[in-house]
């Protein structure tokens, strides 16, 4: 009989992702095997699934390079299944993971991503990760207010937003002063124009005082979540564009329906982001449930 899989839950401000141990690399994880994780019905129930397997033995050239830093490779997968290039409270709840289990013993290490080796370090508020370099929209096909996008949010008007890269893809809304970020319709995905070629996380941002926005994000291959860590700093680096002022030190604070984050504005086009992460379950899943 197959043996049945291990899992972890965790969370970062209620973004919650199951976590996979695949310490000898041998499990792999296949799209319909991620999305049935992910599932919260028939499955384990996760915003995202993450497999924790070791940098050399990931299936990517680019990831295996990272090898003589990082140790554990996050393979990160969205609810539907598809691969993401990067995951900000992931990357909390995958280095909490890796010390509870002893497979990391420092307060400060590297781990192995899709965008490039990123060090994570214990801090008061739980972990803290340079998630950059981040980069603004094309300047030549963005308007003088540096916009580049224009975002239907239900059947309401369009707002103009601004396309941050961090690895993988945000279209940041700053909404205007009259509309209500929680009266919102987030339950389908906002239409983006142009159609950006990957798709996009589409975060909407309400300015609440200096250095303090609230935030609420539909992700790429998910849906609305409580909480996105890149979101969050692609929230941060477009609200300080449009204040004119990208300095570095800068700290945001960014309220997310599942709690607050930290960003912090980081030399050259680095940004960190600090925050809880929380292990709440670990459980089995039977080997005949299981899709292949
Ligand atoms: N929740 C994550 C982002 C996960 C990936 C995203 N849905 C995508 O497809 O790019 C975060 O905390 O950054």
């Amino acid at each position: 009989m197959a043996d049945p899989l291990t899992f972890t839950k965790g969370h970062g401000t209620e973004n919650d992702f199951v976590l996979v141990p695949d310490l000898d690399g041998a499990l792999g994880l296949s799209a319909g095997r991620a999305a049935f994780l992910a599932d919260r019905r028939a499955g384990v129930g996760g915003d995202g699934v993450i497999r924790v397997v070791p940098t050399e033995l990931a299936d990517e050239p680019a990831v295996r390079e990272q090898a003589d830093r990082a140790r554990w490779f996050m393979d990160y997968r969205n609810a539907d299944g598809s691969v993401a290039e990067m995951c900000g409270n992931g990357t909390r709840v995958f280095a909490a993971y890796l010390r509870r289990e002893g497979l990391e013993t420092g307060d400060a290490f590297t781990i192995a991503t899709r965008t490039g080796a990123r060090v994570v370090r214990a801090d008061a508020d739980g972990w803290a990760v340079d998630l950059g370099p981040w980069r603004l929209a094309d300047p030549q096909t963005a308007d003088r207010d540096g916009a580049d996008a224009l975002v239907h949010v239900g059947d309401g008007d369009p707002f103009s937003a601004i396309s941050v890269d961090l690895g993988n893809p945000h279209t940041v809304v700053a909404l205007p002063e009259d509309v209500d970020l929680g009266a919102l319709d987030l339950g389908r995905a906002p239409l983006v124009r142009p159609a950006p070629p990957n798709g996009t996380n589409v975060e909407l941002v309400r300015p609440i005082g200096p250095g303090h926005v609230a935030m609420r994000v539909h992700e790429r291959g998910v849906g609305e979540t409580r909480s996105c860590g890149t979101g969050a700093c692609a929230a941060a680096v477009a609200t300080s564009f449009w204040a004119g002022s990208l300095d570095t030190g800068s700290t945001w604070l960014v309220d997310v329906p599942g709690g607050r984050l930290t960003v912090r504005l980081l030399a050259d086009h680095g940004v960190e982001l600090a925050g809880p992460a929380v292990l709440v379950a670990d459980g089995t899943v039977p080997a005949e449930v299981l899709p292949a």
